[in-house]
């Protein structure tokens, strides 16, 4: 490329932002215009930054012609051609147009049993558990309940969507169009009672990335846009960014599709530990599934009395695993070398969450095998 080449090119990408920061501009008239297109400009390179790519990594439309031919399940940005299906996030995600302090929530009129029936489901999806219990009567306030026969369907991929949904009752069906030619979409997985969905297109304001049938008559509680808005979005796609990360370092984890990685997300609690600090006691029952953020940490086994160093783990590493899978009490114990962070899920989330890697989880286990009491 020569000189005179190169700067055209340059030319068409700084055009390409600046004309689309006018176009929010005029579209939102704020009146302090300045700030405005600061913050603009911040979420611009926050998002085209590699980082923020993997980070939000929620895409489920397809990016370009070049990559027709892939399944791709990362965030394409900016937005391309015709021939892809809409793919642009809003500056919504980055708050640029949250008016928050306008927010007068919905009240939908409910019988006291059926706000105790919604609760108790709200309260197994991640996204609602940190909830306070005022913002939790104002998210029961607002759901509505939907019914849908069999064959329904409840959402369809390239929509927009308004609402996500607590399956209540019944069993729906989720399917996906890889690419927009494909001629059947296709069937990735079931929705139960306690279930969530369609929260994709609420938290980075994109279009529904799959469809959503209603595989018998089902009773759905729906929740809108504006409460999830304001009472969940920003926890949780606060709470995605900052365990991304710490998930990409997890080799185990990569043979994962990017959408369950972020139900892990969700399911995550995080905890300190000061070096020499015990988080794991050999013989003891074990309920959590740990993944290391920061710091490092050694396992030791009892040999006579004597603590013997087995392993290390650093950032990225897991240990935990075993009691869980093979409902064993725990196999060593393990001690924070310095100051560490680590994650962890408890082992009803774990056993949900990392079945798509129970293979892997199991034949990394042999490796310390010969640790294992029998
Ligand atoms: N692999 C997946 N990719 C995208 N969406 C999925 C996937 N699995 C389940 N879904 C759900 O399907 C929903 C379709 O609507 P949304 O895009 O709003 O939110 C989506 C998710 O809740």
């Amino acid at each position: 490329m020569n000189n005179k080449e190169r700067i055209t090119k340059y030319k068409e990408k700084v055009n390409d932002v600046i004309q689309k920061m006018i176009y929010e501009l005029f579209k939102s008239q704020p009146e302090n215009y300045i700030d405005w297109m600061i913050q603009y400009l911040e979420s611009v390179r926050f998002q085209s930054s590699k980082a923020f790519s993997t980070k939000i990594a929620i895409e489920y439309n397809l990016s370009s012609e070049e990559e027709e031919n892939e399944e791709v399940d990362e965030l394409p940005l900016p937005v391309k051609n015709a021939k892809t299906f809409r793919s642009s996030v809003s500056a919504e995600v980055f708050g640029v147009h949250n008016k928050k302090e306008n927010f007068i929530p919905r009240v939908i009129p409910k019988t006291e049993e059926q706000k105790q029936q919604i609760l108790e489901k709200l309260m197994k999806v991640f996204m609602f558990q940190a909830l306070g219990q005022h913002e939790q009567e104002i998210v029961v306030n607002a759901m509505e309940e939907k019914h849908y026969t069999k064959d329904d369907w409840v959402i369809t991929q390239g929509d927009d969507g308004a609402e996500l949904y607590i399956v209540f009752s019944g069993e729906l069906d989720c399917f996906r169009k890889m690419k927009p030619t494909d001629p059947e979409p296709k069937f990735l997985k079931k929705y139960k009672p306690g279930d969530m969905f369609g929260e994709l297109s609420l938290l980075y304001n994109s279009p529904r990335a799959a469809s959503i049938q209603a595989k018998e008559d089902s009773v759905l509680f729906a929740l809108d846009r504006s409460t999830f808005n304001n009472i969940v979005k920003d926890a949780t796609i606060k709470k995605r960014l900052q365990y991304e990360e710490v998930l990409s370092k997890v080799e185990l984890l990569q043979s994962m599709e990017a959408y369950e990685k972020t139900q892990i997300c969700d399911g995550l609690k995080e905890q300190t530990y000061q070096k020499g600090e015990v988080i794991i006691q050999e013989g003891e029952e074990g309920d959590k599934f740990y993944m290391v953020a920061e710091g490092t940490l050694a396992a030791y086994k009892d040999n006579n009395g004597q603590q013997v160093e087995v392993l290390r783990y650093q950032p990225g590493d897991y240990f935990g695993e075993l009691a869980l899978i093979h409902k064993l009490p725990r196999q060593a114990t393990i001690i924070a070398e310095t100051q560490c962070v680590v994650v962890y899920l408890d082992s009803n989330s774990f056993l949900r969450l990392l079945g798509p890697v129970e293979d892997i989880l199991k034949r990394n286990a042999e490796t310390y095998k010969k640790f294992i009491q029998n």
